[in-house]
């Protein structure tokens, strides 16, 4: 029996959920190492969701150093078919205003020192990823935002820069350049290995700064960033709040559902027993 329908990542700033209720905390154990964080199990809307605090408490974790192997596997234990992740971003676009929520559906990867595959020590395989978020979930966010009457931009593109320094003002500018909307450190990998989990992933970026290209705004700080996500924390946890309301009772009529179906490349007789035994939380439903 699954603990849990639904997984909730909080970002920066966001290190617990206040509106869950019956709440238990516990620790899980995963083959790729410890999570962030002990996860709480509680319910939000009539639905079980399990909440963690992705740089655990206190902020602790830098985004180089996150596991997030260990955190996308603890939500699969957990029964978990969506993902819904709530980040602190710098905006990219005038439009995208400080206290804004965009809803992003793309990413460009400019990070270099993450491990962000369950795959590997013997079994090679490739998941789909031209649509890195599920429509569904980023709908859930978007109807949250309605319900919550604050903006909440459905599409836009997620630079996922290596940090833990902000961009320089000629990256900043470069990726302007490319048309994207916010940057973040932290949510690429967390969708990469959501999908090989074939969980639904979304997130609801709030805007906290205009990073370093805008001429009339000062250069980020996390100061700055503080004092924006602690006024808007209670938005993001009445739009949560809607998301879970407005998502179906599993991700089952989605594309992600079986996005491992036709990924593996490796000969099963070759996966190391090892290897096999680390995945079949993910591969048991197709070779029994
Ligand atoms: C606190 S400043 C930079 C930090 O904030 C964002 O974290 P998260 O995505 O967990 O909200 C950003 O990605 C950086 O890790
Ligand atoms: N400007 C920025 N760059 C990277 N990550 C951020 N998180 C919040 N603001 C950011």
């Amino acid at each position: 029996m699954a603990q849990a329908e639904i997984g909730i990542i909080g970002g920066s700033g966001l290190y617990n959920m206040p509106g869950l209720t019956d709440t238990q905390e516990i620790k899980v154990e995963t083959p790729f190492g410890d999570p962030s964080e002990t996860i709480v199990l509680g319910t939000l809307e009539g639905r079980n969701v399990a909440f963690l605090a992705r740089h655990g408490r206190g902020h602790r974790i830098l985004p180089t150093e996150l596991n997030f192997r260990a955190n996308i596997y603890a939500m699969k234990k957990l029964g978990v078919s969506f993902i819904l992740s709530i980040s602190a971003v710098g905006s990219l676009k005038e439009e995208h205003k400080p206290t804004d929520f965009v809803i992003p559906d793309q990413f460009i990867d400019r990070t270099f020192a993450r491990n962000a595959t369950f795959f590997g020590d013997g079994i090679v395989g490739h998941v789909a990823f031209g649509d890195p978020i599920c429509s569904v979930a980023a709908k859930a966010f978007e109807q949250g935002c309605k319900e919550a009457g604050v903006v909440g931009k459905l599409g836009g593109t997620y630079i996922n820069m290596e940090g833990p320094q902000f961009s320089t003002r000629a990256e900043s500018n470069l990726y302007r350049s490319w048309g994207a909307d916010v940057i973040g450190m932290t949510n690429l990998q967390e969708a990469k290995l959501a999908r090989e989990a074939e969980i639904s992933y979304a997130t609801l970026a709030m805007v906290t700064d205009y990073d370093c290209w805008h001429e009339s705004h000062d250069d980020v700080t996390v100061d700055q960033i503080v004092q924006v996500i602690h006024a808007n924390t209670k938005n993001a946890q009445e739009v949560l709040k809607g998301a879970v309301k407005a998502l179906p009772k599993d991700n089952s009529n989605t594309p992600v559902a079986s996005a491992l179906k036709f990924a593996i490349m490796t000969d099963k007789k070759t996966i190391p027993a090892a290897t096999r035994e680390k995945l079949a939380i993910f591969l048991d439903k197709y070779e029994g």
